[in-house]
């Protein structure tokens, strides 16, 4: 198993876990864990190959990774050996890929990497990723989630559309696929931002899904185009709740939020958070551990 902390936009620097074969089950729940405890989020997995990416705004990076390593191993009783290397990301990202099948998220989409050739299925909307190495492949139970939500949400037809922290952008082009309105899309990676606006332009969303680099609230796109409908952000649980008043100052009286990124053993906490600012909860969904919240800001 391996854990990617991203270093810059074409390496990453790898770290390798070798735990035994009995043991794999354990150490990798009492990882996700850590990992969302210490704001370190878990990207994908497979038996081979997992990705982790530090979250900026949270301060953290390699020696917190590392720490989350070595503290899953302590919580799970687990023997796992840690070992350093660096793999440049294309060649890394065509590896990943290659075992992406489709992925059918909700009732309405389909999730497809540029590799597949098969025709896609017509009575889904297809979006079709080429995610870098940005966070969005529709694996992650967080995206799936917000794209379940954003179907349930879709009948009150939102016209001011944010997908603050949009990684691969896939959420922000399921709204503009779904509902045909324009959506800004922000994220604080400069790397996400390049990988949504190719994403966009690869799916003919480029008029609607208006891409822009910068951190949570303060981004001044966001501001511009303020107030907003509704409003996805799959983040981690602790910047959401520290962001609770920017979002409950900038969603309209009746809008939604979609809120992901966190366990649902977290839900309490994000749900206070932003209880104290006058925002209802709607529904929680669950997907395996993963919570997604709609809430909605109540008229006058
Ligand atoms: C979990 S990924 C979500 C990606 C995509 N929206 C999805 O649902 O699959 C979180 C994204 O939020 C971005 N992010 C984290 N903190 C942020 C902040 N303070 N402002 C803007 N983006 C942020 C990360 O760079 C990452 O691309």
């Amino acid at each position: 198993m391996s854990l990617s902390p991203r270093r810059h936009a074409t390496e990453l620097e790898t770290i390798s876990v070798t735990v035994p074969p009995d043991a794999v089950e354990a150490y990798e729940s009492a990882l996700a864990t850590v990992c969302a405890t210490i704001g370190i989020f878990e990207l994908d997995d497979s038996q081979t190959l997992w990705r982790v990416e530090g979250v900026k705004d949270t301060g953290c990076g390699e020696d917190e990774l590392r720490a989350a390593l070595i503290l899953a191993a302590l919580t799970s009783g687990v023997d796992a050996e840690l070992e350093r290397s660096h793999t440049e990301a294309e060649g890394w990202l065509a590896r990943t890929y290659e075992s992406f099948p489709e992925q059918l998220a909700g009732r309405r989409f389909a999730i497809r990497g540029t590799h597949l050739e098969d025709a896609p299925n017509p009575q889904r909307i297809t979006i079709t990723l080429d995610a870098g190495v940005a966070f969005g492949s529709g694996e992650h139970g967080s995206t799936r989630g917000c794209l379940r939500a954003l179907e349930m949400v879709a009948y009150r037809k939102p016209r001011r559309i944010l997908d603050l922290g949009c990684g691969s952008g896939i959420l922000a082009m399921a709204a503009a696929a779904l509902l045909h309105r324009p959506v800004l899309a922000t994220d604080i990676d400069p790397w996400s931002v390049r990988v949504t606006k190719r994403n966009a332009a690869m799916n003919g969303l480029a008029n609607l899904v208006d891409c822009h680099l910068g951190n949570g609230w303060a981004t001044p796109a966001i501001r511009r185009h303020a107030p907003y409908d509704l409003v996805f952000a799959n983040i981690l649980a602790r910047p959401l709740c520290s962001m609770a008043a920017d979002l409950a100052l900038n969603l309209l009286p009746g809008g939604t939020a979609i809120l992901a990124g966190l366990l649902n053993t977290q839900v309490c906490m994000v749900l206070a958070a932003h209880r104290r600012h006058g925002l209802v909860l709607e529904r929680h969904l669950r997907e395996g551990d993963w919570g997604t919240l709609i809430l909605r800001k109540p008229h006058g």
